[in-house]
């Protein structure tokens, strides 16, 4: 026994080795601490000037080269282009997951390495991707993630918003319905319906919006995209988009290609001037 025992405890010191090493990295960019926006004064003008950035990992590999972008308040603007072309490298960057090599990017005209991350990323800025994360707990836990201080009528009004209610509504144990590992698991659209409702609760003056309609079936995806039309209203919007359909009636579609913004202009306009967008739309419309 205590043969077979030893090897455990190599084995767990090993890999306890490895959490603390994770629990006490520190990060390059500091979580906290810097300038806050007060509410009431955050319009959500959001602009890249002249932004280079190369992955620090990936030395020698340039990513954005130069890219420039106005993101007026309350406008929704769609990144597309092709794979690879720094899409959601853009995005990583609002975030400040990294800081540009050279250029700046600038929130309400303030540069964001001046801003506290915690408040950015907690406060100003909601997230939707493809694949968002629900925590083991109740359903209402998890959509008061966005705001640990709501009441439960404001994380019903948000499910209801969100499309989300009448399926919780059907659960044995309605909002206190356990899901994640140990619990009810969830389909792709009910997921991302409790994430736009925890969105909505957060109110974030900004929203990143990755891919989010992807991968659904035509009825999820109505219920889907009805959710994020409400979550839009409002609100400085960016779309990393894939599917060209989904951001036809965004304010502005900025194509991106090897790094760098190469046509900027409405779906009507784009699709006229029959440059790279016009393109992709063909390529996409000839794979469906
Ligand atoms: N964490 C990373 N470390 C190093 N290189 C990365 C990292 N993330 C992305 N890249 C590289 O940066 C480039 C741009 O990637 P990015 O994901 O921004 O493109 P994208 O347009 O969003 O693509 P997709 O549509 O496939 O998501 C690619 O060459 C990619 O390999």
């Amino acid at each position: 026994s205590l043969s077979v025992l030893s090897g455990t405890a190599v084995r767990g010191v090993t890999a306890g080795g490895r959490v603390f090493e994770y629990i006490h990295k520190q990060p390059s960019i500091p979580t906290h601490g810097g300038r806050i926006i007060p509410y009431h004064c955050l319009l959500g003008h959001l602009k890249f000037d002249d932004v280079h950035f190369t992955y620090p990992q990936r030395q020698g590999h340039e990513v954005l080269k130069g890219v420039s972008l106005d993101i007026k308040p309350c406008q929704t603007v769609a990144l597309c282009g092709l794979s690879g072309a720094g899409k959601s490298t853009v995005a990583s960057l609002v975030e400040r997951f990294y800081d540009p090599t050279s250029g700046k990017v600038t929130l309400d005209g303030i540069n964001i390495s001046e801003l506290d991350p915690s408040w950015l990323r907690g406060k100003a800025i909601g997230y939707i991707n493809q694949e968002p994360v629900l925590f083991s707990g109740s359903v209402e836990e998890n959509i008061k993630y966005g705001n640990p201080e709501a009441s439960k009528q404001e994380v019903i009004k948000a499910a209801k918003l969100a499309n989300a209610d009448a399926f919780i509504q059907n659960f044995p144990d309605g909002y206190n319905t356990i899901v994640g590992e140990r619990g009810v698991s969830l389909s792709g659209g009910q997921k991302q319906r409790i994430a736009i409702a925890r969105a909505l609760l957060k109110n974030p003056s900004i929203l990143i919006l990755d891919e989010a309609t992807s991968a659904l079936d035509a009825e999820s995806e109505r219920l889907v995209q009805e959710a994020l039309d409400h979550v839009m209203v409002n609100r400085t919007v960016l779309v990393i988009a894939h599917r060209l359909s989904t951001i036809k009636n965004a304010d502005v579609i900025a194509v991106m290609k090897g790094g760098r913004v190469v046509e900027v202009g409405n779906h009507k306009d784009l699709k006229k001037k029959g440059g790279i967008y016009s393109e992709l739309i063909k390529l996409q419309e000839s794979n469906e």
